[in-house]
């Protein structure tokens, strides 16, 4: 075990240790509201080039980095390529976001790839991890990531982003076997992939469940808690020590024991939970992350500065990993997220 003082302050959080300072690191930190990624993205051509070239993809990653110092990486990727490695056809229209192939019937699902077959689409993505493994600072912690099962599920049912996840909803009560069956075969492609993520060097996962919000009662139990649960047992098996970060976004209520009845070391928390009430009912059970508004990002000022503090306040009884509650935005201003970041490293 190595000394604690020496150890990477993400890691330290991460196994429960209260900070003076917490790390920190963005949603979204490669993103549009940095003109250095968005020279990148124009060289790679467009965003799915850009995931799937590792070069160009350590590159965007590295980016936040340099700027800010943040405390964490995150991997240069998206939630949308397990279901392009299971063969679903993928591509993202510019200025409205993703479209796919949909699954709805038996015969979609029966065209999809087996789990253990994602590897070789996915290598590229492994390869960025690689160079980030060689090229971060000493300091800074490698975050791998993949979508929930529930999330993911909603974008291959629909074929887009959905506000409601209505498509989802209504293949789950028209054909429940076959939503179980993608469900399934979701989670056991995620185990691989996260697996082969920290394989290549990824320090820490998270999983990504933005559209938990939506699942209410045995719902949230059996699409939100129960496929978290089984990825995370799968890959504390694999990868003993690797902690996971769990996000089930607006899950509200149920935020309370997620960490417990899951097994995440580090519930991600988004904005619409006061930190003074999560502290209370989720910190209580150990790490935390968020959970600043990310409009904050856009308007800055003494608002930003009050709410930066209020958030480190209110979490400075236990474990905490500053982040935004939800993405950053491309409008945002750059010097804004200077000023989180100086605003919570200051005495
Ligand atoms: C739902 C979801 C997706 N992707 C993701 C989620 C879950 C988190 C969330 O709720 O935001 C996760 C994601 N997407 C991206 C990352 C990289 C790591 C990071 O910086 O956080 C991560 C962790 C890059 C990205 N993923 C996307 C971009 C913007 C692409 C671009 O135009 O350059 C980035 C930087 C595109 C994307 N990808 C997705 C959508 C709906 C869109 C279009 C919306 C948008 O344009 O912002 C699917």
């Amino acid at each position: 075990m190595a000394d604690p003082k020496t150890q990477k302050t993400l890691l330290r959080a991460l196994a429960g240790e209260t900070l003076d300072v917490p790390p920190i690191w963005m949603m979204r930190q490669a993103g549009r509201y940095l003109p250095e990624y968005r020279a990148t993205r124009a060289q790679a051509g467009d965003f799915l080039s850009l995931c799937y070239n590792s070069e160009l993809a350590a590159e965007v990653t590295l980016q936040p980095i340099r700027r800010y110092d943040f405390d964490a990486a995150i991997l240069f990727a998206d939630i949308l390529l397990i279901p392009d490695a299971l063969g679903a056809d993928l591509w993202f229209v510019t200025g409205e976001g993703p479209r796919l192939s949909t699954v709805t019937s038996d015969s979609d699902f029966g065209k999809l790839k087996h789990a253990a077959d994602v590897h070789d689409h996915l290598a590229p993505v492994y390869e960025t991890l690689r160079i980030l493994r060689r090229e971060l600072p000493e300091r800074t912690t490698l975050i791998g990531f993949a979508g929930a099962p529930w999330t993911v599920a909603t974008y291959m049912i629909a074929g887009q982003g959905t506000p409601d996840q209505g498509p989802a909803h209504a293949l789950k009560a028209e054909n429940r076997p076959l939503f179980n069956a993608l469900i399934g075969r979701l989670t056991n492609a995620t185990i691989e992939y996260l697996s082969a993520q920290i394989d290549a060097g990824a320090e820490v996962v998270k999983i990504f469940d933005s559209w938990a919000g939506s699942l209410k009662g045995d719902d949230f139990r059996d699409y939100a808690l129960e496929p978290a649960r089984q990825i995370i047992a799968a890959l504390k098996e694999r990868h003993p020590g690797i902690p996971v970060i769990a996000f089930p976004r607006e899950a509200g209520e149920n935020y309370i024991g997620f960490a417990k009845a899951t097994g995440a070391d580090c519930v991600a928390l988004d904005n619409s939970v006061a930190p003074e009430w999560a502290a209370e009912h989720v910190q209580k059970d150990g790490c935390v992350q968020g959970n600043m508004a990310p409009g904050h990002m856009v308007t800055g000022g003494d608002a930003l500065v009050d709410e930066v503090r209020r958030i480190r306040t209110a979490f400075s009884g236990g474990p905490h990993i500053f982040n935004l509650g939800h993405g950053i935005t491309p409008d945002a201003d750059p010097e804004n997220v200077a000023l989180m970041v100086n605003t919570l490293r200051e005495a």
